[in-house]
């Protein structure tokens, strides 16, 4: 396969291709908060540790590593946390509460970098039914617990929870207030997945215009994926004016997730051209990284998942890996080692073509002629249309198979056989014995037996049967069964082999397999004729 020429688009330099300065985009991982909140996806005090310490190691900007109010558990993981990370700063959650804001400051006084990130409810909806205040109150909250946040660290965030459908003035004035109280970042979530991109990138533009005091923070998108759009909606408020991307791994989080990281870095790193921004994230790490918090959470990674899902480089049909072969960028717009893939995998199934299985094969160890390759192939697709996953171990008994049966003067054409709980069971087989067809039945003690007994029937010899082995090539009940016989006859020994998703078709390719290697036998230790 050809390797990917450096795209127009990736964006590791810090200009542009016309020479402007690219701008960076502060990573803030919400995994071990915001992913945690994922039912189900609770992890130990360890797990934490071990996904914090590879974030850390990852480039990630700010680790949001935990609610420390919400229980000793939760305290203990921000404070051990705090104590490890020697790159990124370490956040604490705290609703508008002093005894939310002391606690987080509690758990993160170890911190090489500490923030304290603050939140409370601004729409209408949340202020009203949620948490029974009238705005006013909700305003004073904002200025007080940003204010309590700033005895423990300059660096604070205030969230407005439900941002994205608050009403504009009042957001304007919460905002304004809490960089006046001291807030450096100032992030307006889209918390329930309702906004779509234009509208978020909107609204950004809107209170960065609107409130006075908006260059004394940085601004932050964190957005939810109830409608599918989270990574579309945060790279919107990017365009709006945000440059700080709340996410996490895997896209774990509440309801539907979160904005997934590798996602959005891959994004910005790959679309370069149309975005002048950069990351601080290692992407070589991010499957290592999915992978993990996969593990820890128990939440699988889904296969068209993208950039980390098992299929996000993996291609099938014949003509995207004819491409493939002949320029990987004909399919893929990034290249797999940039995101921590060994390399793009050309998966052989039903769809596949022959450039790619020849390639497969070459691979594997067999280079075939036309002809054998040809068969092969015919044979391949066969069982592509019966076996769900073509193993590369499938492959090889499949081609051994032919390589061992091709040519030879008896063959098996057809196969029936009849078998179950009341004997005697039954076969019906067909071969080409030096190119006529010939087709027997018999009986047997067994279907085996009955096949065996077939096929002496058309090939009479009185060799003696002294080795019948199965094997599963790979796993699952649909699963390759490959088959060895041995056959001696008067000192001679000769083996055979055959291969086939059904272990009667194989059983019957291996016995007479061998029985075309013992004709072979004979005839080579048969005296000179005179
Ligand atoms: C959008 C988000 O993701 S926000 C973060 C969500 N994450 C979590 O809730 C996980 C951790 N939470 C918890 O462990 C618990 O909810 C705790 C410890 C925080 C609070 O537990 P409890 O005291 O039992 O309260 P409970 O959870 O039932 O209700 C929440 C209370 O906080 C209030 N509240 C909610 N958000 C805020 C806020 N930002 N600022 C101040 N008060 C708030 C609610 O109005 C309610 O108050 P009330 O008890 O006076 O009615
Ligand atoms: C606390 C805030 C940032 C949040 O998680 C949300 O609004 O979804």
């Amino acid at each position: 396969m050809t390797s990917h020429t450096a795209s127009a688009g990736i964006a590791d330099a810090k200009t542009t291709k016309a020479g402007a300065a690219r701008e960076r985009i502060v990573i803030f991982d919400t995994t071990l908060r915001d992913g945690e909140q994922s039912p189900g996806a609770s992890m130990t005090l360890e797990e934490k540790i071990q996904v914090a310490e590879l974030l850390d190691h990852m480039g990630v900007d700010v680790i949001e590593a935990g609610f420390p109010i919400a229980s000793v558990g939760d305290f203990e993981a921000v404070n051990e946390i705090a104590k490890r990370l020697k790159r990124s700063v370490v956040c604490g959650l705290s609703r508008a509460a002093f005894k939310d804001i002391d606690r987080a400051g509690e758990a993160l006084a170890p911190a090489h970098a500490k923030r304290i990130h603050t939140f409370i409810s601004t729409s209408p909806l949340h202020m009203k039914y949620k948490l029974q205040m009238e705005p006013e109150k909700v305003y004073e909250a904002v200025i007080a617990s940003v204010t309590r946040a700033r005895n423990y660290t300059d660096d604070v965030e205030w969230s407005a929870e439900d941002g994205s459908r608050t009403e504009h003035d009042f957001l304007c004035r919460c905002v304004e207030a809490a960089i006046n109280a001291g807030a450096t970042t100032i992030n307006i979530p889209d918390t329930v997945g309702y906004t779509v991109p234009e509208e978020y990138a909107a609204l950004f533009r809107m209170v960065r215009e609107r409130v006075p005091n908006s260059d004394k923070a940085v601004f932050s998108v964190h957005c939810h994926d109830d409608l599918g759009m989270a990574v579309a909606n945060s790279l919107a408020g990017v365009a709006g004016g945000a440059r700080q991307i709340e996410c996490t791994i895997n896209g774990l989080g509440e309801r539907a997730g979160n904005a997934a990281l590798e996602e959005v870095v891959m994004a910005i790193r790959t679309r370069g051209d149309v975005m002048p921004f950069y990351t601080g994230i290692e992407t070589p790490l991010l499957t290592q990284a999915s992978k993990l918090v996969s593990a820890v959470s128990s939440f699988p990674v889904q296969y068209n998942k993208a950039i980390v899902g098992k299929n996000a480089f993996a291609h099938e049909s014949g003509i995207h890996q004819d491409g493939m072969l002949k320029n990987a960028e004909t399919y893929e717009i990034m290249r797999p080692e940039d995101v921590g893939v060994r390399a793009t995998s050309l998966v052989m199934g039903k769809h596949s073509g022959r450039h790619a299985f020849r390639d497969k094969l070459k691979s594997l160890g067999f280079e075939l002629g036309d002809n054998a390759l040809n068969d092969a192939f015919k044979r391949f697709k066969d069982l592509a249309d019966r076996k769900k996953v073509i193993y590369d171990e499938d492959l090889e008994a499949l081609v051994e198979d032919e390589i061992a049966n091709a040519g030879e003067a008896v063959s098996v054409i057809a196969l029936t056989v009849i078998a179950g709980t009341g004997g005697p069971q039954k076969a019906i087989i067909t071969m080409s014995v030096n190119g006529q067809h010939i087709t027997r039945e018999a009986t047997g003690s067994g279907p085996i037996d009955a096949i065996f007994n077939a096929v002496r029937s058309i090939v009479p010899h009185e060799a003696k049967l002294s080795l019948y082995q199965v094997h599963a090539v790979t796993e699952g009940t649909d699963a390759q069964a490959e088959v060895s016989v041995r056959l001696e006859e008067g000192g001679k020994i000769a083996t055979g082999r055959g291969a086939d998703v059904d272990t009667m078709v194989a059983s019957a390719r291996a016995y007479v397999s061998a029985l075309n290697r013992l004709s072979v036998r004979r005839q080579k230790t048969a005296p000179a004729a005179a």
